[in-house]
């Protein structure tokens, strides 16, 4: 096997997706492991000669930038290994300055895609999230490979290459000392492992079977007290209605306790994964949109409810709440978690699907959006413009398509009136913006 060429260059700004940009002889290289500034040496990754551009890894750093720290976590250190396991990529920088980095790309985002003037706006800075100072400890939702000898294991930075794993530093200290990785998980390809946060204590550990009767011996070896469901996926996940979760020990749900209430959240229904991210976004939703008594608000990719639950309270019986959700297994846990609210319909259903009749049914005041990475459908956004709905709660896990998308709403009537950001994934290129857009 030949070894990728190596080349020494000057790190420029960082780009969206955790890259710094260098260019070698008038090309663009996108490099991973730097901070903008260093002078290193990178290994090319990818260096077709046609390409538009290629991208690299920092293998050796000559002039270190003054916000390189020691990386927190061996197997993601990319000076100690050739493929280092993805999830922190940003450990070699100080958490400071990663949130710098963070504010930068989400400027350059807003203006670029977004259309946002920067003379007429005050970017935000990366707020941090309440709870540990060193920004470990935060993941509530941790996702494993398991390699030939059944040892729970992630796969490399850039390839599908499994490292085995005794710890991961960003994984909740119950999951930590949980047991997981003094297991032999034979017979399972994929470990899935949540923590309640309303305890810190509560673990569920759901278990993919390649062989029939696996996840039955695995979970003998759990200590007592540790939830295990099998799942066993028929062409799709259990979020996505094609797979089915069996209990195995305990419960296949935990339950969750956000703003005094209580949520159940199943198996791999999706729910927040920062410990303290699910009370932060309810919070910050509530007091931006401000929900009057009586108003009627939808609740767009709603999840289980974690929006809509805090809506239904504040709205009041003379209010309507609409809660939607595509995945069938979340929208379920969706239903149970509003059962005793009369105000909240829940609907089950794609957005693009299904805002029209919803938005013809009712008389929405208030919208809240909460999409997947990908953002919203050029549709939804056609839709709300044409429903005339005066305020939407905008919450984005990506700050390129959140400015594509404030592109879009901008078109359809609406400002951005306020937007902020949330170090919800320390020691990841990662950010969660909150954007408040008020019809002009
Ligand atoms: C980022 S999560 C937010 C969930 C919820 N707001 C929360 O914070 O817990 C996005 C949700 O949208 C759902 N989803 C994705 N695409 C959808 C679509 N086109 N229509 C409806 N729901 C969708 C996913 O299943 C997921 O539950």
């Amino acid at each position: 096997m030949t070894e990728s060429p190596v080349l020494q260059v000057r790190l420029g700004n960082i780009a969206h997706g955790g890259h710094t940009v260098a260019r070698h002889e008038g090309r663009v290289i996108f490099v991973r492991h730097g901070i903008p500034g260093e002078l290193v040496s990178v290994r090319l990754t990818d260096s077709a000669p046609d390409a538009k551009f290629w991208r690299a890894d920092v293998v050796e750093v000559h002039e270190a930038s003054e916000h390189r720290v020691p990386h927190f976590w061996d197997a993601a250190d990319a000076l100690k290994h050739q493929d280092p396991v993805g999830g922190a990529e940003f450990g070699h920088i100080s958490l400071d300055y990663q949130r710098e980095l963070k504010a930068q790309v989400a400027a350059e985002q807003f203006t670029r895609l977004g259309g946002l003037k920067a003379e007429d706006y005050n970017f935000p800075s990366v707020q941090a999230a309440p709870g540990s100072t060193d920004g470990l400890g935060w993941r509530t939702r941790m996702s494993y490979s398991v390699d030939g000898a059944g040892r729970l294991a992630m796969s490399g930075f850039r390839s599908n290459e499994l490292t085995s794993i005794d710890s991961m530093p960003l994984a909740h200290p119950a999951i930590e000392s949980s047991g997981i990785y003094a297991v032999d998980y034979s017979g399972i390809d994929r470990v899935e492992v949540a923590v309640s946060s309303a305890d810190d204590r509560t673990i569920l550990v759901l278990l993919s079977e390649t062989k029939p009767g696996a996840a039955a011996k695995v979970a003998k070896q759990f200590p007592e007290g540790v939830n295990v469901a099998s799942f066993s996926q028929q062409g799709g996940s259990a979020a996505d209605g094609k797979g089915s979760l069996q209990v195995v020990a305990g419960n296949s749900w935990l339950s969750e306790k956000v703003m005094g209430e209580k949520y159940r959240i199943t198996g791999e229904g999706f729910w927040q994964v920062h410990r303290a991210a699910a009370n932060l976004l309810s919070e910050r939703v509530v007091e931006l949109l401000e929900p009057a008594r009586g108003e009627q608000i939808a609740d767009l990719y709603a999840g289980a409810g974690l929006f809509s639950l805090p809506l239904a309270k504040a709205v009041g019986q003379q209010g309507r709440i609409f809660s939607i959700e595509g995945a069938p297994g979340t929208h379920a846990d969706a239903k149970k978690n509003l059962k005793a609210f009369g105000q909240a319909t829940v609907i089950r259903g794609r957005v693009e699907r299904v805002l029209r009749q919803v938005a013809r049914d009712a008389n929405l005041d208030a919208v809240v959006l909460d999409p997947p990475r990908a953002g919203i459908d050029k549709q939804v956004a056609a839709e709300l413009g044409s429903s005339g709905v005066s305020r939407i709660c905008y919450v984005s896990c990506d700050p390129a398509s959140f400015a594509r998308d404030i592109a879009r709403l901008t078109a359809r009537g609406y400002e951005l009136e306020h937007v902020e950001i949330h170090d919800l994934y320390p020691h990841t290129h990662h950010m969660e913006s909150i954007g408040l857009f008020v019809r002009r």
